[in-house]
């Protein structure tokens, strides 16, 4: 049973900070002298630099960033008896380390979405969001630079079932992961835009409650996992970097409503990118330190709402984070406090006429989930929209600014050729909203799910599309015919089911 992991040994990171990378890249190396140029004028003593300089050419293992609503199972299944609430990550409780002789990446829990995997660096900008909390329940997010997704998803089931959140990811061919790893987390609450900040800013000025700025920066986190080179140290390519993020800043800055929250944070240690943005910010943009009383351990030397976890102290490949918030101003206090009861007031945008799905579509969504598009598409009700070959579904109390055409909606069916099938990411939607009820269900063993997610048949004599699930949850589709099911797993979800140590032990 790959969910029964009584007995394992739970990796500490520490240890498996040494071990092996899983990607092929060299670290690159530093210097000690290189790297005290790199950050300063933060001074650290002789060995600290030294120290810090090998942790930087040292590879970091990813830590699991549990789902929320999987945390308590998934804690449950994977640890220790005697340790049941590890805390792995100490500036985020819902990560943990990756148990010893626990494949994660090529695990059945990974494939049915129960983490992401990622640096313990990278949880820092959600701990400074305080996504771990309830804090952003219900609130208007918005994740202006959010491919792959490994904050943005954080953040989307950070708000809850009342919430929504907006990821932005100018890159358009980076659209496509963002959108894959939204859709891992079950939730329908969210928007995709691939706009430049200048532009989201002159389309949805002072809505956004939160702003996530996961900014582009010189990388120099990345040295270790060989993902940056040396120039990543140059005062130049600082520089060019820092101009650039506060350009995003300061559209980040419109697009945020009085009292509202910006979270910055980068993957360099380079001061220029990091603690001189948040002086730029209060200086130009009028914005006030919102120092996170959880994160004061990890302080940065020169700034009080600014944050660092470091290689050779944390565990980490580094990152920084930094929370200010936007002053409400004499003058702004009536819309403001018209904000903070509604949130969601200020809706602008104009509502297109919509177009009729094709009837096939519009067929195949009423047979898998039970709902009419054609009957839908009233207020207070899910937001159906089709895009060539492309049919999304908004969630219920979506903002009205959905409507409009740079945004790209949670998909629910695509069309090959002349015939309509439902998307994955249908497939792994769990919503209040009235979806999914009318698709069959199929609960497939270890073995069955592994054959499953290498792209195999599932045996059933159910007829017609069927969500295939394990241990209630989701997988992908397949398509039955009486004696098996086909598999319509697509295929960037598929992949090879690794035997782990603790499932060996079991049988
Ligand atoms: C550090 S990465 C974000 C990582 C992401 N937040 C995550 O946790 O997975 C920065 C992102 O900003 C995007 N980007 C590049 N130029 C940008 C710009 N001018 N405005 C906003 N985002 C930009 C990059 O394509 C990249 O996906």
């Amino acid at each position: 049973m790959s969910r029964s992991r009584k007995g394992s040994k739970k990796a500490s990171r520490k240890s498996s900070a040494s071990s092996k990378p899983s990607a092929n890249r060299k670290p690159v190396e530093l210097d000690a002298e290189q790297v005290s140029a790199a950050i300063a004028p933060i001074e650290l003593p002789k060995d600290e630099q030294e120290r810090l300089a090998a942790a930087m050419s040292q590879r970091h293992a990813n830590v699991m960033r549990v789902r929320r609503d999987r945390t308590d199972a998934f804690r449950f299944s994977h640890s220790d008896a005697d340790s049941l609430n590890p805390i792995d990550v100490p500036w985020y409780p819902l990560a943990l380390a990756i148990p010893d002789g626990f494949h994660a990446s090529r695990s059945i829990d990974f494939a049915a979405g129960d983490f992401y995997l990622q640096d313990a660096g990278s949880l820092l900008a959600l701990a400074a969001a305080e996504a771990h909390t309830d804090s952003l329940s219900g609130q208007l997010v918005c994740d202006l630079c959010a491919a792959p997704g490994g904050k943005a998803t954080g953040l989307l089931e950070a708000i809850g079932d009342d919430g929504f959140l907006l990821a932005n990811e100018p890159i358009r061919s980076r659209v496509a992961p963002l959108a894959y790893n939204l859709s891992r987390t079950g939730s329908d609450r969210y928007a995709i835009s691939s706009e430049d900040p200048d532009a989201l800013a002159e389309k949805l000025p002072g809505v956004f409650d939160t702003i996530l700025i996961d900014a582009p920066c010189s990388g120099q986190a990345l040295l270790s996992r060989g993902r940056q080179s040396k120039g990543a140290v140059n005062e130049s390519m600082v520089a060019t970097n820092a101009a650039r993020q506060q350009r995003i800043l300061a559209a980040a800055h419109k697009l945020l409503r009085p009292g509202g929250t910006i979270v910055y944070s980068t993957c360099t240690f380079a001061v220029a990118e990091n603690e001189d943005q948040i002086d730029w910010m209060i200086r130009e943009l009028e914005m006030q330190p919102f120092p996170v009383s959880t994160l004061s351990d990890y302080q940065s030397p020169l700034a009080d709402c600014g944050y660092r976890v470091w290689p050779h102290r944390d565990e980490c490949a580094g990152a920084f984070a930094a929370r200010l918030t936007k002053p409400i101003v004499v003058g702004e206090s009536e819309e403001a406090a018209e904000f903070s009861e509604d949130p969601w007031l200020l809706r602008r945008g104009v509502l297109r006429s919509e177009q009729p799905l094709d009837s096939d579509c519009d067929e195949l969504i009423q047979s898998v989930l039970g709902v009419s598009p054609s009957e839908a598409d009233t207020e207070g009700s899910v937001f159906f929209r089709q895009r060539d070959w492309i049919a999304e579904a908004f969630c219920k109390g979506a903002p009205e600014w959905v409507k409009q055409d740079w945004t790209i909606g949670p998909e629910v069916a695509h069309r090959t050729g002349q015939t309509w099938k439902p998307s994955h990411a249908c497939a792994l939607r769990h919503t209040s909203d009235p979806l999914t009820v009318n698709a069959a269900r199929i609960e497939l063993d270890d073995t069955e799910a592994a054959t499953f997610l290498a792209g195999g048949t599932v045996p059933t004599d159910l007829r017609g599309w069927l969500i295939v699930q394990h241990q209630n949850r989701p997988l992908g589709w397949g398509k039955a015919d009486g004696r098996i099911g086909k598999n319509h797993l697509p295929t960037h979800a598929r992949m090879q089911v690794a035997k782990n140590v603790t499932q060996e032990q079991s049988t």
